[in-house]
């Protein structure tokens, strides 16, 4: 007992123990307990049964068993070894999960789902072909060439349960894998399954909810509310209760243990069965005659007395079957001690080094007993291990039991690396070399899946720059004819209100030589016999306003410009040109304003020249000289355009990571690549790989739009904006995977990139000055991803600063800060959801 939970006992025979478990989903007041103390014993080589009512936990169980979630408390132990550790084997080769959901790509035709799992499983071509005719014919699959989304359901759940047999894995874990088939092939496949038991040692684990199906399972679980209800042969069960089918039984053992949940009047049935007592009474008597044997992958913990006479009498190592001169573990049939030290962990070390230091090596085999129907490499299972030594010791006594909980170090082979690596066993973050066969295995599938879809594919590359296109086209650009009243009080109506002017230094009809300045293309103008009526068509939004001369506009504005200081007030508001406006669009009444003046300069600059005065000599005196930086009619498009570019990037990126991500989980693709041995970083990897080439793309196009199609100016080094750029895009990619890790469903990850969405474009500075905000908002507003990072590109493209300056090394540096806080915050999401959910 540990903790009041008892320590499962493994044996040789032995597949899956599960103790104790517990498992809630849900915090606080939402929290329910799925499993209860839920005790489960799977013989190895047999078929073990689980049945129970739908929403009773079967499913979180399996999670549980391949290590995609973990129980609150409890304790779990796959072919030897918690999941997730080597004795176990999972995450690996030596299981075959099939998932509730489909797991598969829809764009694979069948044949290339299986070279895809082929692939990470780095089997043979040959083998995975041959594989593949075989399963072909046993689940009467279509042909391999059809795509797998243009299959029915149960044609794709048989698909899904091919890729879950075809590597021939020592366990099974089987969720539901019947539903949708006809009884004939049912019944085909339970032969299958009984065959793969029988003559090959195999071990499955198998939910339905066909009830009598089960009747081949040699063990039967009844679930029911999170617990074992019976764990039994079916002929026990049914001789047992007496009564003539499984589902009776159900019935019935549902109906007692209604009415008193505490007493199932059922005998669970464990498993002890290596018996080390009589190797332990020799081995305290005398140290010399221990001996024993174990079978693959049983873990043996020795108690200190052992580990002393180890250390004591080296040679009597021999005395556990392991020859120490000739420095071989003790192997039988694949098996292998793996000896834990835990208190002693100095000892390890040093007993590690001494064993690494020669020239040792242990064969272990897993699988013996299982035919290969072709040559296939098995990476995690066939392999050579160097000097792997781990010996745990927790008290006097020989046993042969281990938890999942004092066991803190274990030894971990890696495959491709070819070393063994000392690890934490706890809930402690493992980063793990990428492999190369399956890291290509997931970029050739990313490939495959983004040029498959070809339609698709064009229309997210091309996206940013046709975005890029749409705002250059739509934001920035003065506003254009816009209709004016002009009400021309000096215009005489006995002559037809006819508006003639002279271009010499002439006193005459200067309203209408005002008017000639005026651009054309911006304002057109609109004549009006009097102001109450422009006002009117003003107020009804037919003008955007009125420009009103009086009567004796040019004589009283002569005067103006004779008497100087000393004009009369009538003479000021005679000569003036009264422009009544519909300010409610800033930005139209802007231009308005501007256009109108500009008009009233060229008309002065015209008359003076005209009478041979310097034309200038009429202008305000502030005068705007040649700037340091920029343009003097720079345009708005200028100022948003690398706002722009870094938003479509970054949000571009966000949008298919998270897609990718959310879609992978929810079909159980996500699931059934961990549990196959994928890594994390792996997956990441190869979408990195994979979203930046795309991201490269993308970017040249955009730059392309702004830069070549629409002359956005960028003085500084281009190869710096893309680098920032590109920047930009791995932080949306980080904030992508985020947002994957948070959400469940793709509606929630939209609404999440929604949400982020317009706070990141209004506070980051892409449409107006963060100057504009008040001193606490911009310390926010810098705080963000993107406004650094803008400011810095805004540099580079308008002032032709280097990275060399803070404006532009602050954006680098906060934009890497970004990527690793996302994915950092993406991981512990990723590490608390699979305990909590
Ligand atoms: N991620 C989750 N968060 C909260 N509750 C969950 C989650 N997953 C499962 N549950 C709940 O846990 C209970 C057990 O679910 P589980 O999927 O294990 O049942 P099951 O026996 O496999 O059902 P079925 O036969 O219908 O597949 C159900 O009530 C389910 O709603």
């Amino acid at each position: 007992m540990k903790n009041g939970v008892e320590v499962p006992t493994v044996s040789s025979s032995q597949g899956v123990v599960v103790r104790n478990a517990i498992k809630s989903y849900g915090v606080g007041s939402r929290r329910s307990t799925v499993l209860e103390g839920l005790d489960m014993n799977v013989k190895r080589g047999t078929i073990y049964g689980l049945l129970g009512a739908s929403g009773c936990g079967k499913t979180t169980l399996l999670s549980c068993i391949v290590g995609r979630r973990s129980f609150d408390s409890g304790e779990v132990l796959v072919l030897g070894g918690p999941p997730g550790t080597p004795e176990s084997g999972i995450p690996g080769p030596r299981v075959g999960y099939m998932p509730q959901e489909l797991a598969l790509y829809g764009e694979f035709s069948i044949k290339e789902t299986l070279q895809y799992f082929g692939r990470i499983y780095k089997l043979q071509a040959d083998f995975v072909d041959a594989q593949l005719e075989f399963l072909s014919k046993l689940l009467d699959l279509p042909p391999g060439h059809r795509y797998v989304k243009t299959l029915s359901g149960g044609q794709q759940r048989r698909v899904s349960f091919a890729v879950a047999l075809f590597h021939e894995p020592e366990l099974l874990i089987l969720d539901e894998p019947t539903v949708g088939v006809d009884p004939l092939l049912r019944h085909s496949i339970w032969n299958h399954l009984v065959r793969q038991s029988e003559d090959h040692g195999r071990t499955v684990i198998i939910t339905t909810h066909y009830i009598e199906e089960a009747r081949q399972a040699d063990t039967i679980g009844m679930m029911r509310s999170g617990r074992l209800l019976a764990e039994e042969s079916p002929e026990n069960l049914l001789k047992n209760y007496r009564l003539p089918t499984l589902e009776d039984v159900f019935l019935k053992l549902c109906m007692k243990d209604g009415g008193n949940k505490d007493d199932g009047g059922v005998t669970l049935t464990t498993s002890k069965e290596i018996d080390f007592e009589a190797s332990r009474k020799r081995h305290r008597g005398g140290h010399d005659n221990m001996a024993f044997n174990v079978s693959q992958f049983d873990i043996v913990q020795l108690g200190v007395e052992s580990l002393d006479n180890i250390k004591s009498h080296p040679g009597s190592l021999a005395n556990y079957n392991v020859p120490s001169s000739k420095s071989t573990l003790p192997i039988e049939e694949g098996g292998v001690v793996c000896l834990n030290f835990n208190r002693y962990g100095d000892n390890v070390r040093e007993y590690n080094n001494k064993r690494a230091n020669q020239p040792q090596q242990m064969n272990v085999s897993a699988n013996q007993n299982s035919s290969h129907r072709g040559k296939r490499e098995r990476p995690a299972t066939s392999f050579q291990m160097k000097g792997l030594f781990n010996v745990q010791l927790t008290g006097n006594n020989v046993n042969a039991s281990r938890t999942a909980n004092n066991i803190h170090t274990v030894n971990n082979y890696d495959g491709d690396a070819g070393q063994i690596t000392t690890q934490s066993r706890s809930r402690t973050f493992k980063m793990a070399i990428p492999s190369t066969h399956r890291s290509a295995a997931l970029i050739h599938k990313n490939f495959m899946q983004t040029f498959r879809n070809i339609g698709m594919f064009l229309f997210v590359f091309l996206l940013p720059a046709l975005q890029a296109t749409i705002f250059c086209l739509a934001i920035g650009r003065d506003p254009t004819f816009l209709k004016m009243a002009i009400v021309n009080d000096e215009l005489d109506p006995s002559e037809g209100r006819v508006c003639n002017y002279t271009t010499d230094c002439s006193y005459f009809m200067y309203s209408c030589r005002y008017l000639r300045f005026i651009d054309n293309d911006t304002i057109i103008q609109i004549p009006y016999q009097n102001l109450p009526d422009a006002i009117e068509a003003t107020k009804r939004g037919e003008v955007w306003g009125v420009v009103h001369f009086g009567r004796n506009f040019t004589d009283e504005l002569m005067i103006r410009q004779a008497d100087g200081s000393a004009a009369s007030n009538e003479t000021i508001i005679a000569s003036q040109i009264g422009v009544t406006m519909d300010f409610s669009n800033q930005q139209i009444s802007i231009i308005l304003q501007r256009r109108l003046n500009e008009a009233f300069e060229d008309f002065t600059n015209d008359i003076l020249k005209a009478c041979a005065y310097e034309p200038t000599a009429g202008n305000i005196p502030v005068t705007f000289l040649d700037p340091v930086y920029g343009k003097k009619d720079s345009t708005y498009t200028e100022f948003m355009a690398p706002g722009m570019i870094l938003t479509i990037v970054y949000f571009i990126a966000v949008a298919l990571t998270a897609g990718v991500f959310i879609s992978e989980r929810k079909e159980g693709l996500l699931d059934r690549s961990l549990v196959a041995g994928v890594q994390m970083t792996e997956i990441l990897l190869a979408h990195l790989v994979n979203q930046f080439t795309v991201l490269l793309g993308q970017t040249a196009l955009v730059f392309l739009c702004m830069l070549a199609v629409f002359n956005i100016p960028c003085q500084g080094n281009l190869v710096l904006a893309v680098f920032i750029t590109l920047l930009q895009g791995l932080c949306g990619m980080s904030f992508g995977l985020l947002v994957s890790s948070l959400c469940d469903s793709e509606i929630s990850a939209i609404h999440l990139s929604l949400g982020s969405f317009y706070p990141t474009l209004l506070l980051s500075g892409i449409i107006w000055p963060i100057e504009g905000m008040s001193p606490y908002l911009r310390h926010f507003s810098y705080a963000l991803p993107q406004t650094y990072a803008i400011e810095a590109l805004r540099s580079v493209f308008a002032r032709g600063w280097g990275a060399e300056l803070p404006d532009v090394y602050y954006g680098i540096l906060i934009s890497t800060g970004w990527i690793f806080v996302m994915l950092a915050l993406s991981l512990a999401v990723v590490r608390i959801r699979k305990h909590t959910g």
